[in-house]
């Protein structure tokens, strides 16, 4: 019964003795699966079973080894062939490795040995490769736009529907949206609907990378380019070789910089920075903004004719204040995954706190959503989430146990309040609390030390 770690190997050996040779040495290892035939056209019709490794006679009553491997890897690409013949030929060798053997052996009293050696490394790189799959159909689940992009409103349906388009066209796509919208969420669902899932998806954000470095990150550099360029360095169009590249922020690049991108759109090579070499590139672009694109055009802040380039599919992401009860199925699917990572009672939204998130305007959207339920359940007193438990901006924070400032708390005690509470859902774990609430441990150290918290 073949598992995970198994590999199929056929032997084709038209010599009894010698296929069960190879048989016995082989089958010292119990992951392997192996088969046996004595004719390329017997191994041919068995090909549906899908070996992962074949080792190949070379001299066969019905077909010389160059032959039959060219027949094998027509139909079956991606097999592992390896070679074994009766007489040393180093141009015969050659000749096969450029066919795409795998490996050459020559038939003595070491070929055994190194067998052995050859298969364990392919078993490696099989293992790792499967592994490889099997993590990136997880990541692909996990993107999954029915997973991963809640939402019932017909804006998110629409949404459903144009992200299926997009993952069957290869054209660029550019996603607009207010800040926490989903922009990027979206360019990883398509990344994982399109026929590129199983290459990388790089995603950069413009605004994040200093001007005078982003070339270089973008194209690459050559050793000795510029001060600090100590190695060569791919870029991440390079990076994103068979895979897709998403631009984020893409209206913060530089006019000198949109004009190298059009070049490099238009000819489809790359030059590292400092080099001569143009390399072609095959990555899917899909870009971003929080701007209006059209309108940064008009103002002279971005190119024309990058604009028409990169226009390709537009997506305009909705802000989350449009979309009705997708507020309330988000805050929910929040608080049931937040409760559960924190091994907290279930919590849910009382009809008033629901209210108030149905009139919230979350200039922050969906991010501030998320912030906003998780940091209610830990506030809450109850496991009801009430309004005053929610921190909405431009209203009166609402932290349900906390004293408001001006009615005798200071902002200090307040603080520590938020912390202690923290503390108590992280089982007093220090620096789970810092990051979460993005401050620094040693202020939490300075807190305890000073006794305004304690560990629970
Ligand atoms: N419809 C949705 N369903 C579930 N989670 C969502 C949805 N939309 C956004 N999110 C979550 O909200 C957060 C922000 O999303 P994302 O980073 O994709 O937004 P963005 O528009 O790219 O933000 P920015 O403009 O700041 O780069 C992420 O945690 C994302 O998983």
């Amino acid at each position: 019964m073949p598992t995970s770690t198994s590999v199929t190997i056929f032997i084709v050996e038209d010599n009894a003795w010698y296929g069960e040779l190879l048989e016995y040495r082989l089958a010292q290892n119990p992951d392997h699966q192996i088969r046996r035939f004595t004719t390329v056209q017997a191994c041919l019709d068995n090909l549906a079973d899908k070996p992962d490794l074949i080792t190949l006679d070379y001299s066969l009553p019905d077909g010389q080894g160059d032959q039959a491997l060219r027949l094998i890897k027509e139909r079956l690409p991606d097999v592992a062939v390896i070679v074994i013949s009766g007489q040393e030929d180093v141009r015969t060798a050659i000749g096969l490795l450029h066919q795409g053997a795998y490996d050459y052996l020559v038939k003595d009293e070491e070929t055994l040995d190194r067998l052995w050696n050859s298969v364990g490394n392919l078993r490696k790189q099989l293992l790792l490769r499967r592994e490889n799959k099997r993590l990136r159909e997880q990541i692909g689940k996990k993107y999954d736009p029915q997973r991963a992009i809640l939402g019932e409103s017909p804006q998110i349906q629409q949404l459903f529907a144009l992200i299926d388009k997009a993952g069957r066209a290869n054209i660029s796509v550019s996603i607009s949206g207010e800040t926490g919208t989903g922009k990027e969420l979206v360019a990883k669902a398509i990344h994982f609907r399109s026929d590129r899932r199983d290459g990388p998806f790089v995603a950069v954000n413009v605004a994040a990378i200093p001007a005078e470095l982003l070339e270089s990150e973008l194209f690459g550099h050559e050793k000795g380019a510029f001060t600090g360029a100590i190695n060569r360095r791919i870029g991440r169009f390079e990076e994103a070789h068979k895979g897709t590249l998403f631009l984020d922020e893409i209206s913060e690049l530089d006019l000198s910089l949109q004009a190298k991108l059009l070049r490099v759109l238009q000819e489809r090579e790359v030059a590292r920075v400092g080099g001569n070499t143009r390399i072609p590139f095959d990555a899917r672009l899909m870009v971003a903004t929080h701007r209006d694109l059209s309108q940064e055009v008009k103002e002279g802040r971005f190119r024309e004719d990058l604009y028409y380039r990169l226009l390709g599919l537009p997506i305009v992401l909705p802000p989350l204040r449009e979309r009705g009860h997708d507020i309330l199925l988000l805050a929910n699917s929040f608080l049931h995954d937040f409760c559960r990572q924190n091994s907290m009672a279930a919590c849910s939204l009382s009809v008033e706190a629901q209210n108030l998130l149905l009139h919230y305007h979350f200039p922050g959207n969906v991010r501030e959503l998320k912030a906003v339920v998780e940091l209610a359940a830990v506030l809450a007193e109850s496991d009801i989430i009430q309004p005053q438990d929610l921190s909405l901006r431009g209203e009166q924070p609402g932290l349900a146990a906390l004293t408001v400032p001006g009615e005798g708390e200071s902002l200090r005690n307040q603080t520590a309040a938020i912390v202690q509470r923290y503390l108590q859902v992280h089982n007093g774990n220090i620096v789970e609390v810092a990051n979460r609430l993005q401050i620094g441990k040693s202020t939490i150290y300075r807190m305890l030390q000073n006794k305004e918290i304690h560990l629970p």
